[in-house]
């Protein structure tokens, strides 16, 4: 149970929806009257907020920057969060308007400090966002499966879907990794953005650009990957004017600059929300059980109810139902290669599994 609600440290903030129907949002009489809107960017205290109705801003662009009520305690509030405003929202300069309610929120997406007094706590990073866009080289610097992995994890976790980016697929083959990644059922798309030849590609909307914006489009998405893949290169292609700092990768250490900074949801012409993570390099996943992953693979869930109870699913453990399930005589031997294939590329995102091996954050790199 404490594992469910750890999201945030604010009991007011709930994270799923759980036994009780109804947000335990402290909700005064007095902020009968506060408006909707959503948290885009958080800079030293400072809320900025699009309201839901951009008509009660004087610019009419629906934004404005507000501060967290006393009342609301310490709990974090995250981009994403869907909150409520009183005051003044008028969104002129200075003006400040006081964020009094945060609602529950859909989805959370959370990852563990790895290092320094905070290693294993977890942190709240986004909330109610719908994909997790894992962008990723295809090479310069090379694939990291590992690190895949993990986004996949966080991302199961989070509730989120999980969508595989992979950049610079004029430098190598998507193939190989791509076949990691199909049994999982993640949906991917290659994009060339290389400056050399982008023009051209883009003409014959050969760059992958359209078909990232068709499975994004309407939707909150956050991407992320590890510094130099190209994904600032990617979000300024998908949304104009975002101006993502682009930095060229490090000819030593075959790793970019980390040259964009702030946390930040970005609009996307036609709608939906792009949120880039500048900035998030580790993504330690180890408050994740294996209960956690699981409910990323709906299929494998169904079996899993056959399992004894505490079952966590790995490889070795005795009478797991996963195991039944590969074993069963019935299936084709086709299907009985796809069905070992699913569980094991399941247990690969297994806690133990991915602790195990961890070029994630190579010693060299490590702060
Ligand atoms: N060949 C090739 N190069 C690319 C492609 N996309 C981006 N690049 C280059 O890769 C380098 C890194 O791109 P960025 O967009 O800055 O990478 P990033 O992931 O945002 O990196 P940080 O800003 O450090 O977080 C730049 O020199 C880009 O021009 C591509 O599709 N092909
Ligand atoms: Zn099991």
């Amino acid at each position: 149970m404490a594992r469910r609600d750890i999201g945030t440290d604010d009991p007011r903030v709930r994270v799923r929806p759980g036994k009780r129907s109804r947000p335990r949002t402290k909700q005064r009489p007095a902020h009968a009257d506060a408006v909707p809107g959503m948290v885009t960017r958080i800079d030293r205290g400072h809320y900025r907020i699009r309201l839901e109705d951009p008509a009660l801003t004087t610019d009419g662009s629906g934004d404005i920057t507000a501060m967290k009520a006393r009342e609301l305690g310490r709990g974090k509030v995250v981009v994403g969060d869907r909150v409520a405003v009183v005051g003044d929202t008028s969104g002129r300069k200075d003006t400040l308007a006081r964020m009094v309610r945060v609602d529950e929120r859909r989805t959370l997406l959370r990852r563990s400090a790895e290092d320094g007094d905070a290693a294993g706590t977890e942190r709240p990073v986004v909330a109610n966002a719908d994909l997790l866009v894992i962008v990723t080289a295809l090479a310069d610097p090379e694939p990291r499966p590992r690190m895949i992995d993990r986004y996949l994890v966080a991302a199961y976790d989070a509730g989120m879907e999980p969508l595989l980016v992979l950049t610079k697929a004029d430098l190598a083959d998507a193939a190989p990794l791509l076949a990691l990644y199909e049994p999982l059922g993640v949906r991917s798309v290659s994009t060339r953005l290389d400056p050399s030849s982008r023009a051209e590609a883009s003409r014959a909307g050969g760059d992958g650009v359209e078909a990232v914006r068709a499975l994004i489009g309407g939707r909150t998405s956050v991407f992320v990957g590890h510094s130099g893949v190209g994904k600032s290169t990617l979000i300024n292609a998908l949304v104009p004017g975002a101006d993502r700092v682009t930095g060229e990768v490090n000819v030593v250490t075959g790793r970019g600059r980390h040259t964009s900074t702030n946390l930040q949801a970005l609009e996307l012409p036609g709608g939906g929300w792009v949120i880039d993570t500048p900035g998030v390099r580790s993504f330690g996943v180890a408050h994740v059980s294996s209960a956690d992953v699981l409910r990323g693979f709906p299929d494998l869930t169904e079996v899993a109810e056959d399992c004894p109870r505490g079952c966590t699913h790995e490889a070795g453990v005795i009478e797991c139902a996963l195991d039944e399930w590969v074993a069963d005589a019935a299936p084709e031997p086709a299907e009985r290669e796809r069905r070992r294939a699913r569980v094991d590329s399941f247990r690969r995102l297994l806690a133990p599994a991915l602790e195990a091996e961890d070029p994630t954050t190579p010693t060299a790199h490590r702060r």
